[in-house]
């Protein structure tokens, strides 16, 4: 956990994602990402000089077989409020539009849903679990499948909601995250979404390896030049 804080404090120190009296609700899936980021949040809060209130938010897709209440006992251990929404998201995207691609759809309609719900519940800030391999993935993505140099952002303010979007873990590595949640027991929640598994993602991840393979340090150039370039909010301070 010491390294996981410290990839997280590092993130949250340079973007200022943190101020003095934020309330952050955790986008909580049920995968092992957002997992991992509640239970580093919930650690950070004991010492972090600026304080926050956490709670925590699953919107409840509508697979039946879904069950999130070890997540609820997790977060009493956490003592962080936990809030399930229910939603249609999964009968709008696959039984009423029939969406031939559907996770772009649903991705929208999870954001919307994840904001209104941090803010019904009093919260300014909303954190994601999108950690260090998928700011590099999706920017690769972006270049070769769109031919845009985009990805999103650290930190985001939403002003038609009136709500900041704060990424926490970009410095967290897949690897390193997946090994933590193993060794915390953190009981991630199986997603039964027939569309789960972005190929494009996968194509990625694939050609990543690859590189890496024959050139060493290929996913840390590519993340830096982020930073160097750098692309539009993600200045470091200094740089602004
Ligand atoms: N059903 C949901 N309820 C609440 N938050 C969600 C939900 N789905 C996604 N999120 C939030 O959005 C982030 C990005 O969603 P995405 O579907 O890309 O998840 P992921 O990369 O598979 O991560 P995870 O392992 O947390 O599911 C998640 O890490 C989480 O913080």
């Amino acid at each position: 956990m010491q390294k996981m804080l410290s990839y997280v404090r590092r993130a949250v120190d340079q973007y200022h994602m943190i101020n003095e009296g934020d309330t952050i609700a955790v986008g909580v899936s049920g995968g092992k990402d957002s997992l991992a980021l509640l239970a580093v949040l919930a650690n950070l809060r004991r010492f972090y000089p600026n304080h926050f209130t956490l709670k925590a938010i699953t919107l409840d897709m509508g697979y039946e077989e879904m069950d999130f209440s070890p997540i609820a006992r997790l977060c009493e251990q956490l003592e962080v409020e936990y809030i399930i929404r229910p939603t249609d998201i999964k009968t709008i995207v696959f039984d009423i539009r029939k969406e031939e691609n559907p996770c772009s759809l649903c991705a929208k309609m999870r954001r919307g849903a994840l904001n209104d719900t941090a803010k019904q519940n009093g919260c300014n800030k909303v954190a994601l679990g999108h950690h260090y391999d998928d700011v590099i993935e999706t920017l690769m993505m972006s270049l070769l499948y769109e031919g845009r140099i985009n990805c999103f952002l650290p930190q985001t303010y939403l002003d038609r909601k009136d709500i900041t979007v704060i990424r926490p873990m970009i410095y967290a590595p897949e690897s390193y995250i997946k090994s933590l949640v193993r060794r915390l027991e953190l009981p991630v929640v199986h997603n039964p979404c027939p569309a789960d598994g972005n190929t494009k993602r996968e194509e990625i991840k694939q050609l990543l390896r690859s590189l890496e393979r024959e050139n060493h340090g290929v996913r840390q150039r590519i993340f830096g030049a982020i930073q160097r370039y750098p692309l539009r909010g993600w200045e470091l301070d200094g740089e602004k």
